[in-house]
């Protein structure tokens, strides 16, 4: 075996380490976003008692400008989802 495949191996041994991580993160963002959640929907619900508007599309834009600053081209994509999610919380 030579030790371009050694190694090539040995990064594949890596792969469940990694994937761990990869869960552990995942569920940490799933935990954020939970949180997030919960303080929008206190931001809905004291606008729209206050005779305003579930959702503000200002707001929603400058959040979208942020994703894609901080992620790139998909970010936005990330901030769409992430909105749907906090506004579909009750
Ligand atoms: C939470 C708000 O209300 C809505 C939800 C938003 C959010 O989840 O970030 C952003 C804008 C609004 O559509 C807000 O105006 O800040």
């Amino acid at each position: 075996m030579s030790v371009t495949e050694m190694s090539a191996e040995a990064e594949l041994d890596t792969i469940p380490v990694l994937r761990r991580q990869i869960d552990s993160l995942d569920e940490a963002i799933m935990r954020l976003v939970a949180e997030r959640a919960k303080l929008s929907t206190r931001v809905q619900t004291a606008r729209m008692s206050a005779g305003g508007t579930r959702v503000q599309l200002g707001r929603e834009r400058v959040i979208m400008d942020a994703y894609r600053t901080g992620l790139g081209a998909h970010g936005p994509e990330l901030a769409d989802a992430v909105l749907r999610v906090c506004r579909g919380t009750r």
